[in-house]
């Protein structure tokens, strides 16, 4: 599925400001894996999702899909196979479009169905289906611009967004971070129930630590650049907060420096 080998990435090379964002790091993805992605400030995990993304290009490595090479492709070449949410609400939508134009924009991303797909009436019985899944009322909104919901409501409608064609790859780049806690917990069970439902594999950063345990079949932890412990399903079914951390500090030497870190 996807397969990092031995991906580097550095700024500023050579200069006093040189920073090791990422370092000789590996990483494969098998169909349906849901791995949660945790570290401290700076390890890494940004650059790491911009990288599979292709907003940025490694200095070393590659970075496969399914066995092809997608290393030097750009951002909107991959957008057919990676689906990506971000932290600030406002980032995966059009505000001035309405739920319906944002909708059919991400839905005209999967090029195999072509302009011409269907005619306008399915198109729109496929995207209010889709939106009475969400449970927020937003199929009787389909009309209203995106710039006048809230952000937990945005942040749903990116999730189906970014979820729409069934990517390959879903990148979930600390999503929930910026609602308030009964949003971010009704976005985290959406997304739980549709990363299950659709089977998708999925890379999730997060600083919430009961999340990160909780959530997925795989957890990863990173600190400077590297990948310090890959946790496994039956592992992560007993794993506590408390040992998490404890394993950080044992492995790296220091404590999980993270200012915005949630513990449960
Ligand atoms: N565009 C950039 N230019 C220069 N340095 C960068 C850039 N992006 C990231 N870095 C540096 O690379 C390192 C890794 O940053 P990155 O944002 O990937 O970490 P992170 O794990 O996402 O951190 P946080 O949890 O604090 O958001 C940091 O030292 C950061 O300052």
């Amino acid at each position: 599925m996807l397969e990092l080998s031995n991906v580097s990435k550095l700024f500023y090379p050579g200069s006093p400001d040189e920073k090791i964002a990422l370092f000789g790091i590996n990483l494969k993805l098998n169909p349906g894996d849901f791995i949660t992605v945790i570290g401290s400030n700076g390890a890494g995990k940004s650059t790491l999702m911009n990288i599979i993304s292709g907003v940025m290009t490694p200095d070393t490595g590659h970075v496969k899909i399914n066995d092809s090479a997608i290393t030097h492709l750009q951002e909107h070449q991959r957008s057919r196979w990676v689906g990506r949410v971000f932290q600030d609400p406002m980032a995966g939508t059009a505000p001035n479009m309405t739920i319906e134009e944002n909708l059919a924009m991400a839905y005209s991303r999967d090029k195999s169905r072509g302009l011409g797909f269907g005619t306008t009436a399915r198109r729109r019985k496929l995207f209010l289906e889709q939106l009475q899944r969400l449970n927020l009322g937003l199929e009787n909104r389909f009309r209203a611009k995106v710039g006048q919901l809230s952000g937990g409501e945005r942040q749903a409608l990116s999730l189906l967004m970014a979820t729409f064609t069934r990517p390959q790859i879903l990148l979930l780049d600390e999503h929930t971070a910026a609602l308030d806690p009964s949003r971010a917990e009704l976005i985290t069970r959406l997304t739980d129930s549709i990363v299950r439902e659709m089977n998708l594999t999925t890379l999730m950063v997060t600083h919430n630590m009961e999340q990160a345990i909780r959530l997925g079949n795989r957890l990863i932890m990173m600190d400077k650049g590297r990948i310090i412990l890959d946790v496994n399903e039956e592992r992560k079914k007993t794993l506590t907060v408390e040992q998490l951390l404890g394993e950080f500090e044992q492995i790296s030497g220091h404590k999980m420096a993270d200012d915005r870190v949630v513990f449960g």
